[in-house]
């Protein structure tokens, strides 16, 4: 990556190959409508979340979605959508087989049931799901996971530290040579674990837990759009993330999790799980790279540490960065209704050059 100062004009730009989001929602109908043209703005290619309602369970549903997603791409968009299953309880091995070798499907999605958004049809019974899980092995097809357990006795900020020792280690040691990503990690706890596996693991980290801790969401005023799962957590952990993510470390790598709901649905008594922040990702990671004095890392995790775990390519195109304060919209219009993108509480020094 080229890092270029002008002293003369006090301006500050890098080259990067461009990037991609290794986790995305695009939801459906209007709503993948009105958002997707944040994502293919400035993203090559994004796994597809599959927490559909219904979710993406067969081949035929992820060709179906697949379809529908570059049908709704802008004109002349340099996008595309890597499909995932939503492992249940009663995945056929076969199908999902003969999706994987196909090329359809880049990996499959563990929800534990009721963890997140739609997430009711999830895996209740890690048992019941070793099937599938050996024959991905077997073939090389990674599983994605949403890293929280769901018992109603460990605290919502635990839920991921308490999933390392309950879940991932036991599945670590039963199958070795299931190739894991743990999606969206947002603790020291995840970060150190990643970092202490020998193979087979890495992690994605999202944009907005780079930026915010609990107290963004909490103090002063409760903020239902920094609201998300996992929730986001004190800022030790903050600090962790953004450590892991600068490190250069190639099982670190950028999924967004943009995840829009409509405002209506955030901004209510019980609001749901998500931020939104396809739209600003790019320069916003700029920032956070900056001012941790890494910016020669960004391009490892926004651009090439991803595809080199999913064994891709880079992007051949390229992205430029400038240090030049950018704006953005606070809110995308869609079909659906309006989505707030998010707010990282400061005025971006960053944008992308068009
Ligand atoms: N991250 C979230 O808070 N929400 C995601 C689901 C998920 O990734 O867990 C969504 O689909 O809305
Ligand atoms: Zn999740
Ligand atoms: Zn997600």
């Amino acid at each position: 990556m080229l890092v270029i100062r002008n002293r003369l004009e006090n301006m500050m730009h890098i080259t990067l190959r461009r990037p991609d989001d290794w986790h995305l929602h695009l939801r459906d109908g209007a709503m993948l409508e009105g958002i997707l043209p944040e994502s293919a703005r400035d993203f090559g290619r994004a796994i597809i979340m599959p927490n559909l309602v219904p979710p993406v369970v067969t081949g035929a549903d992820a060709a179906a979605y697949r379809d529908r997603i570059l049908a709704a791409l802008p004109e002349g968009a340099d996008f595309a959508p890597l499909m995932t299953l939503y492992l249940t309880e009663g995945t056929d091995p076969d199908d999902l087989a003969a999706a994987a070798q196909s090329g359809l499907i880049t990996a499959v999605k563990l929800y534990p049931a009721g963890a997140t958004t739609n997430s009711d049809s999830g895996v209740r019974d890690i048992d019941k799901v070793m099937p599938v899980l050996e024959r991905m092995a077997e073939i090389g097809l990674p599983l994605c996971m949403h890293g929280e357990v769901t018992d109603p006795a460990i605290d919502i900020f635990d839920r991921e530290a308490v999933f390392l020792d309950r879940v991932l280690e036991p599945l670590r040691t039963r199958l070795p040579e299931l190739k894991m990503t743990l999606e969206h990690v947002t603790t020291k706890d995840g970060v150190d674990y990643v970092r202490g596996a020998d193979r087979n693991l890495a992690c994605t980290l999202t944009t907005h837990h780079l930026i915010i801790n609990r107290n963004h969401m909490l103090v002063g005023g409760i903020r239902p759009h920094y609201y998300c799962l996992p929730i986001v957590k004190r800022a030790e952990h903050q600090q962790a993330l953004r450590a892991a993510a600068t490190s250069g470390d190639a099982r670190f790598f950028l999924g967004t999790d943009s995840a829009p709901h409509v405002d209506a649905a955030k901004e209510t008594g019980c609001g749901c799980a998500g931020v939104f922040s396809a739209t600003n990702t790019m320069p916003l990671l700029a920032q956070v790279f900056d001012e941790e004095n890494a910016l020669d890392q960004l391009e490892s995790f926004a651009s090439l540490n991803g595809p080199a775990w999913y064994g891709l390519a880079p992007n051949e195109a390229q992205m430029v960065l400038e240090k030049i304060p950018g704006e953005f919209p606070a809110t995308i219009e869609t079909g659906a209704g309006p989505v707030t993108v998010f707010d990282p509480g400061f005025a971006p020094q960053w944008r992308v050059r068009r």
